[in-house]
């Protein structure tokens, strides 16, 4: 099975998270399941862009500094104090930055270019006719489609829907993912090492990727290689999983507990044709039939089964598309080796102004080091057994929106 038919395949047993409605402050990076269309026009009233004096053109059309006009104040017109409905001929009212021109008004002479009087005003330079005026329904008419289903909802789209009165939308809500290491040899971070064992890394590589994805992740952390402590563990977490991740314990080992305790259950085990991240695991557990994706316990090979398959997983759970990263095209710095048959994930270093890309480390699925310092993967075709400098390769840019 190939990468794709893999995440395919895992992507067609997935169903979108329910929509509910939420406070708009949490719907910021959700997928929102309704078509919002404006209830409000924008602006909704004509309104003064600047501060000055609101006035009618035809009184102030041959105005200078030389032989300016002088106007009766009638009012004065606040953002949000607005007494003055209507303006007589002949007559200029205060008004002020978003508060609504009165009625016979058309036109608005900024501060500047009067005397700034209280009684009455003189304006010292002609104005063109309907200058600073911003006019009801030129931004949003009401009734327009703002944000169709399906967006993604960012700070100015949040913006916008409070712009036209809405306080809550139908969202995705974000899925819970419980994320659970396997390894009789891992320790917490800040526990004293033995001279076999290592710190469990991945359950916080595994948690944070699913936090940034816009899950809600519980780190569970470590569980020892034995199937009964794995299934107890497991199904007390399963009440508030909607997507359980698993690290380690897919190969061909004699203490490969994932896969003992989870393939007579229906689990699907099994190679996929890449490197890293051969041995892979999916299927459904529980009553209430949770979907579990088991990913082999090195940290580069944890890493990318992520990104090629739990970060499309949890996007279709969250309703957003497309589900996977975004394929860019750059030029090799340098050349690359790859073993035949397998789709290789090398890691890189992507430079998006010169479209080229630098190879960082070797191929190993321990070097974490290197990943850390990676913004990319790089793409080595399953045929391909080496890349000379210059060549063009498919990246998957990390870390960015889409
Ligand atoms: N005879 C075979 N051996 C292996 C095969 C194979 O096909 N035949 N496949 C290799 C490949 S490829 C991979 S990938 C690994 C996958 O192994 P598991 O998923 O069973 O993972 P473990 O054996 O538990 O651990 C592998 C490696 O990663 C370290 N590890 C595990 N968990 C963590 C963690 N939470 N944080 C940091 N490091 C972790 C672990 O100590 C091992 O070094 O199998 C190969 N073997
Ligand atoms: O696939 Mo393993 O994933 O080579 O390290």
């Amino acid at each position: 099975m190939t990468p794709h038919e893999y995440r395919q395949r895992i992507l067609d047993d997935l169903e979108p998270m329910p929509a509910y409605p939420q406070p708009l402050m949490d719907c910021l990076g959700l997928a929102v399941a309704e078509d919002i269309h404006a209830e409000v026009a924008l602006p909704s009233f004509d309104n003064s862009s600047m501060d000055g004096y609101a006035v009618r053109y035809a009184d102030v059309a041959t105005t200078s500094a030389e032989t300016p006009v002088r106007l009766p104040v009638l009012g004065e017109i606040g953002a949000g104090q607005a007494s003055l409905l209507a303006l007589p001929p002949r007559a200029a009212a205060k008004i002020m930055t978003g508060a609504p021109l009165p009625t016979g008004a058309d036109t608005v002479v900024p501060y500047e270019w009067t005397d700034r009087g209280v009684a009455t005003v003189e304006i010292r330079q002609a104005p063109k006719e309907a200058q600073h005026v911003r006019y009801a329904g030129e931004d949003v008419t009401e009734g327009d489609l703002l944000v169709p289903a399906g967006t993604v909802l960012g700070p100015r789209h949040l913006g916008l829907i409070a712009s036209v009165g809405r306080a809550q939308v139908a969202v995705r809500s974000r899925p819970r993912v419980v994320v659970l290491s396997t390894g009789t040899e891992l320790r917490e971070p800040g526990e004293t090492l033995g001279h076999d064992s290592i710190y469990d890394g991945n359950s916080f590589l595994l948690a944070g990727a699913a936090r940034r994805a816009g899950a809600i992740a519980y780190r569970v952390g470590i569980v020892p290689d034995e199937p009964r402590a794995f299934m107890t563990a497991l199904s007390d977490q399963l009440v508030r999983a909607d997507l359980v991740v698993t690290s380690g314990g897919v190969s061909m080992g004699d203490y490969d507990v994932v896969k003992e305790a989870l393939a007579p259950e229906g689990v699907w085990f099994g190679p996929v044709a890449m490197q890293p991240g051969k041995p892979q695991g999916f299927g459904r557990i529980g009553d209430e039939r949770v979907p579990v994706m088991c990913l082999p316990g090195n940290p580069v090979s944890s890493f990318v089964s992520f990104e090629l398959f739990v970060l499309p997983a949890l996007r279709r759970l969250m309703g957003m598309t497309p589900e996977a990263r975004p394929v860019r095209r750059a030029a090799l710095t340098h050349e690359v080796r790859s073993p035949k048959g397998k789709e290789q994930y090398r890691r890189g270093w992507y430079d998006a102004s010169s479209a080229t890309v630098s190879p960082i480390g070797g191929p190993g699925s321990h070097l974490i080091g290197d990943l850390a310092g990676a913004n990319c993967l790089i793409v080595v075709p399953p045929e391909t057994t080496s890349l000379d400098k210059a060549a063009e390769v498919d990246v998957i840019e990390l870390d960015v929106e889409f």
